[in-house]
């Protein structure tokens, strides 16, 4: 079994750059799928088990597919005949292989992907991408773990209101309508950074879009697309995490390649803690407090520019090692609260109350073996693992490689004590041979 292996107490120092991002690059190797003519060449490509996924599942279309893992890019030339349908399996490896729905229903006239189910953040339904290609003529058909859209002919413009500003639909229905018959209003819209990339991506295929970035956006139909190149925005969420475990750590750490504008709300509550960030050419340096006290505070998870989501339990780590009671509110999804358990093994002293969780810091935090709930939730772990006395074992370590690359390789160059390594689970070692063992390889 892979574990990550942190032994607390060093702080972190130097430079570290992030990659392109998770949340960029999975829709828009989807909208690659659009293109009827051309290649694309997509950079900054980050080389994640999601990108893998996806990459696969246009693959299974018939889609070629060439990722250079070494120079970070994917070519992709969709211009085959296609199949319209994305199993189960690659569904439940990664929920955004839905996002392969709207550009097979605009380019075919039909798609066929097996149900998301639930995950362990939520029961994250994807009602919100049907009511939009239904309003733009689709049928849609959910039965036998399938939801199948269709339509005769091409799909037609719209105004379509989304009941909240769901990420994926927003993407999905702006995929379905780049090649629809009219245009489309698409009104409280999403506003993330990774919607604006993958709008530009379209334009630069030939779709005409406007408004990405506000709660209205407007797609003009048009008759077809072709390949172009792109490359991707850097990963606003792994910037976060290194943020974090800068200043988790007391340390100093430019972050090469962050993108200030678009961790407004992170950099404000790191700020409202006594963390320093400095906006530089190069990135975000991020200094932990001088005279070592973080401060308590509260957040509330929002969509963009609100607190995201998805920095929720990396901050939650910081905030076990502020002093006083900070809360966070979680709204966006509405069971992200499995690492807590997992925190309380690490002595954590926090308490659940409905969709918010009292923390009261600083908890003495202490090294013990804990599971990856989710895939932020592996970051968090490993940040709280920085600070804790002894060794931080993390398993399930499959979340983490969805969303981040090297996470353990990168936080030792910048000084910390940590070791990913595969342990053999039908040996069973006593604790103190184990932290011999530890001591051997780690000091
Ligand atoms: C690949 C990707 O980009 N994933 C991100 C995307 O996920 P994703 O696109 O799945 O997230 P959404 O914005 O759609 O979900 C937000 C909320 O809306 C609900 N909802 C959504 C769609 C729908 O049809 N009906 C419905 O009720 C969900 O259950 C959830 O409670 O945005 C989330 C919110 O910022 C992030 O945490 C994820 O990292
Ligand atoms: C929840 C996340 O991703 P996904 O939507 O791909 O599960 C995330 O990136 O934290």
């Amino acid at each position: 079994m892979e574990k990550i292996i942190v032994r607390g107490g060093h702080q972190l120092n130097g430079t570290v750059r992030v990659e392109g991002a998770k949340n960029a690059v999975l829709p828009v190797i989807a909208a690659s799928l659009i293109a009827s003519e051309g290649k694309s060449i997509i950079t900054e490509v980050p080389v994640l088990a999601d990108v893998y996924t996806i990459n696969e599942v246009l693959r299974n279309m018939n889609v070629n597919v060439n990722f250079d893992p070494d120079k970070n890019t994917v070519e992709i030339d969709a211009s085959n005949d296609l199949t319209t349908e994305a199993p189960f399996e690659y569904v439940r490896k990664m929920r955004a292989s839905v996002l392969v729905l709207g550009p097979l229903l605009a380019r075919y006239g039909h798609a066929k992907v097996a149900m998301p189910g639930g995950c362990a953040i939520g029961s994250r339904p994807i009602d919100l991408h049907l009511k939009g290609f239904e309003a733009m003529g689709a049928e849609i058909h959910v039965g036998n773990g399938f939801v199948e859209a269709k339509v005769d002919g091409r799909l037609k413009g719209a105004k379509i209101y989304l009941d909240m500003p769901s990420v994926g639909a927003t993407e999905n229905i702006i995929m379905a309508a780049a090649l629809a018959d009219g245009t489309t209003i698409l009104e409280n819209c999403a506003k993330e950074p990774e919607i604006v990339d993958l709008v530009n991506y379209l334009n630069k295929m030939g779709a005409k879009i406007v408004g990405a970035g506000t709660e209205t956006i407007r797609i003009t139909g048009v008759e077809k697309l072709h390949g172009a190149n792109h490359s991707i925005i850097p990963d606003r969420i792994e910037a976060g995490t290194f943020m974090v475990a800068a200043a988790i750590t007391g340390g100093n750490v430019l972050i090469e390649n962050a993108e200030a504008d678009h961790l407004r709300s992170v950099i404000s509550k790191l700020e409202e803690m006594n963390v320093t960030v400095k906006e530089e050419n190069r990135g975000l340096r991020v200094i932990g407090p001088k005279d070592g006290k973080l401060k308590a505070t509260d957040i509330k998870t929002l969509p963009y520019p609100g607190f995201p989501t998805d920095m929720q339990s990396q901050l939650m780590a910081l905030m076990l090692q502020a002093k006083g009671t900070s809360v966070i509110t979680e709204t966006v999804f509405e069971n992200r609260f499995m690492h807590v358990e997992e925190f309380r093994r690490m002595n954590a002293k926090m308490k659940i109350e409905g969709r918010s969780v009292i923390i009261e810091g600083p908890s003495e935090l202490q090294g013990a073996e804990v599971a990856a709930t989710d895939l932020r939730a592996a970051a968090a772990l490993i940040l709280a693992g920085l600070v804790s006395e002894g060794y931080t074992r993390i398993t399930e370590l499959k979340h983490l490689d969805r969303g981040y690359v090297d996470l353990a390789g990168k936080l030792a160059s910048l000084g910390a004590n940590i070791e990913r390594v595969n342990e053999d689970p039908n040996v069973l070692i006593q604790a103190d041979q184990d932290n011999k063992r530890m001591i051997a390889r780690l000091s």
